[in-house]
């Protein structure tokens, strides 16, 4: 027998960054927003753990027990007293390394999906309180739609979210780390006051009533400048996004992906053709928002 769970990915469509803290992280105000590229992940009983991946992106993603998902099954089955006898396979379609959160998707719908199979009992504040165990964004992962993210992103608050957004993605060549990013952050911040992060109500208000214009005006991103500094050339992808109609574009979290708002499905197309002719990307996915978060797949 075999369980299936199909998990999306995320656009960070506030993401407000506090002072470094003792810990090394940094406080948060994260406005997650899920978005329907999404991976599968399978876990079957075998006679040991052992993870296998698929998709384009495939190569990039570690196999061994550093894996988002391993991760997840074992520290389930320790939780539980079960021998973490799984196959893992990841079916995966979210971009590596690009900020939004695809690791994260599959540790959080591996965890789903083991505790399926094993009949564990946990409930979703238990669950909950693993995935933050296993990274800061790897709680919204399992719930998805959208929510307010705090402390270092793993306190969750659901946002409602009143309509269908479209988005249009341009993945780069090569990945950002997350780390690398943060660091950029505390170096381009060095020496200022850096303001407690607190959620916008205007954006908050902007997604309850489904409005992309009035979202428009209030995405944020605190980690674009040193995604930027990091890597130059996502300015000429932003830019040409935005000369081909989007409402906005913005780094995706940590990027390198950049995140366009369109104003509608055929506004989306025309952006991202118009990206993909930009030769300023790799390649360009279109998805919509928001989106359930990771749930088991009935045959
Ligand atoms: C930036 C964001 C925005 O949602 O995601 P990505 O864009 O990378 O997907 C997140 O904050 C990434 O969360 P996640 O990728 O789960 O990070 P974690 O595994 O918890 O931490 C990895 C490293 O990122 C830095 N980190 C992460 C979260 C946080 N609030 N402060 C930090 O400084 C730390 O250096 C930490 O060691
Ligand atoms: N299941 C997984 N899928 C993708 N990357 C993973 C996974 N498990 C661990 N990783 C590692 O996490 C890093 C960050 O990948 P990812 O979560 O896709 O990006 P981001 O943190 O930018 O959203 C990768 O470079 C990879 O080494």
């Amino acid at each position: 027998m075999s369980v299936t769970v199909r998990v999306p990915a995320k656009v960070n469509v506030q993401l407000a960054v506090g002072a470094a803290r003792p810990d090394g992280f940094h406080g948060l105000a994260n406005v997650f927003l899920a978005v329907g590229l999404y991976d599968e992940v399978t876990v079957t009983p075998a006679d040991a753990l052992r993870v296998t991946c698929s998709g384009p992106d495939a190569a990039q993603v570690p196999l061994d027990r550093t894996n988002l998902a391993a991760r997840a099954a074992l520290a389930l089955a320790e939780r539980y007293g079960i021998a973490p006898d799984v196959h893992i396979h990841i079916a995966k379609d979210i971009p590596v390394a690009g900020g939004m959160a695809g690791g994260s998707a599959d540790g959080a719908a591996a965890l789903l999906a083991c505790d399926a199979l094993w009949s564990t009992g946990a409930g979703q504040e238990e669950l909950l309180a693993i995935c933050a165990e296993l990274g800061s964004d790897v709680p919204f992962s399992l719930l998805g739609g959208a929510a307010l993210g705090v402390g270092r992103g793993e306190l969750l608050t659901p946002v409602e979210v009143g309509g269908t957004f479209h988005w249009v993605f341009a993945v780069a060549d090569g990945g950002l780390s997350t780390p690398a990013v943060y660091g950029e952050f505390d170096r381009l911040t060095a020496g200022t006051d850096v303001p407690e992060p607190a959620a916008s109500p205007a954006l908050l208000d902007a997604l309850r009533k489904g409005d992309a214009a009035a979202l428009a005006d209030t995405l944020s991103n605190d980690l674009q400048a040193a995604a930027l500094s990091l890597r130059p050339s996502l300015a000429g992808t932003l830019e040409a996004g935005t000369a081909a109609g989007a409402l906005a574009a913005l780094v995706s979290g940590s990027g390198p992906t950049t995140a366009f708002l369109a104003a509608d499905e055929e506004s989306a197309r025309k952006v991202a053709g118009a990206l993909a002719a930009s030769g300023t990307c790799r390649s360009t996915r279109v998805a919509v928002s928001p989106a359930p978060g990771a749930t088991v797949q009935r045959p």
